[in-house]
């Protein structure tokens, strides 16, 4: 991806997007503060200015790459775009980890900005870069930052130790992380669908049920859909369909399905029972039909800005999934 294809995220008051090379001397100008840069582990100080030329350009260069993402933290001013701080997310090399780190600029300390900053990237992170995982470490006394960290969901998980350039030498640092659990709205508790029971026995969990299919292409792929930002457990792969409305039947509650998240025309005789999920879900009881479908009128388009996938069964795994995916994936392998 280049910069110009990254869509900027917005939060209610700010946008974060690529940096860009006119914004060098602002920057420097609020990172050239030694309130600022004595937090900061990698940075010199004083801060050279040619120093933000190299480093906006090697940040458009880590977007280019899918390395890491760099934003400008920028507020509106009326018509006036102004430069807030930075924040940056960086993937750790080999496994679903990502580090997240930011700076504010002094004068607009005290208003929230890194926490909405933050938990933005932190949820677009998870939603968009198979990635399950958000670290980040802390210097030990910087105790703002350390409640934004917490702000945002994520738990201490350890302390260590950080070289700080700027203090000429190490310092104490907490660790944080954390997943979707954390960083995302739990699912809200479905209202019962099967029985109209008034009232559930102690200790009992509502039943959702949920209608899933696996369409299969004619060379033998199956379509997963990204739960997009926003919804519990956003970034995971899953078989396209979702909850069923009352009084209606699987089938029915498929069809709608398919049409309102990919566009295509199924009829009832085109889907093939094949298997189900049953899954503790936490506060409630997971069920999930699977069907098979072969046969549908139209092509597949994400309605819902959902990233979609064609995949071999013997890379289904690759795909991160719900738990309550697993088995199912693992018996459609093997049928497939
Ligand atoms: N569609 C689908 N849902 C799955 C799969 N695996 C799995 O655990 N689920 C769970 C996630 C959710 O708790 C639930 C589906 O709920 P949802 O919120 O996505 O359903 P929906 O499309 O009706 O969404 P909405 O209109 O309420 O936003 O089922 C799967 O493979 N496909």
């Amino acid at each position: 991806m280049t910069t110009a294809d990254f869509a900027p995220l917005r939060t209610e008051r700010l946008t974060l997007r690529p940096l860009r090379p006119e914004d060098a001397a602002e920057l420097h100008r609020l990172i050239n503060d030694w309130e600022v840069v004595r937090n900061l582990s990698k940075l010199p100080f004083p801060y050279p200015r040619e120093k933000a030329d190299e480093w906006i350009q090697s940040t458009r260069e880590q977007i280019e790459k899918g390395s890491a993402w760099h934003l400008a933290i920028v507020g509106q001013d009326g018509d006036e775009e102004v430069l807030v701080g930075c924040i940056g997310l960086t993937r750790q090399p080999e496994t679903r980890d990502a580090e997240i780190g930011y700076w504010v600029g002094r004068r607009f300390w005290g208003h929230g900005v890194a926490a909405e900053a933050a938990g933005r990237l932190a949820r677009w992170a998870l939603a968009h870069l198979d990635l399950d995982r958000i670290k980040a470490s802390c210097l030990a006394e910087n105790e703002r930052s350390i409640a934004v960290l917490r702000r945002i969901g994520l738990v201490e998980s350890g302390r260590g130790e950080s070289e700080f350039r700027a203090r000429g030498g190490t310092l104490p640092v907490v660790l944080f992380e954390g997943g979707r659990e954390n960083l995302t709205a739990p699912p809200p508790l479905p209202e019962p669908v099967l029985s109209a029971a008034p009232a559930l026995p102690p200790g009992a969990k509502p039943l959702l049920m949920v209608v899933a299919c696996a369409l299969i292409d004619s060379d033998g792929r199956v379509l997963l859909a990204r739960r997009p930002e926003g919804k519990p457990m956003a970034g995971l792969w899953e078989f396209p369909g979702g909850k069923m409305h009352p009084g209606e039947t699987p089938e029915q509650g498929l069809i709608r399905e398919l049409k309102e998240e990919l566009d295509i025309d199924v009829s009832a005789a085109c889907l093939a029972p094949f298997t189900f999920a049953s899954h503790d879900a936490g506060g409630f009881h997971l069920l999930m039909p699977l069907y098979l479908c072969r046969r549908w009128d139209g092509t597949p388009r994400a309605t819902e800005g959902q990233a979609l996938a064609w995949v071999r069964p013997n890379k289904l795994s690759d795909y991160a999934m719900p738990p309550a995916d697993k088995p199912l994936v693992a018996l459609l392998r093997d049928f497939l």
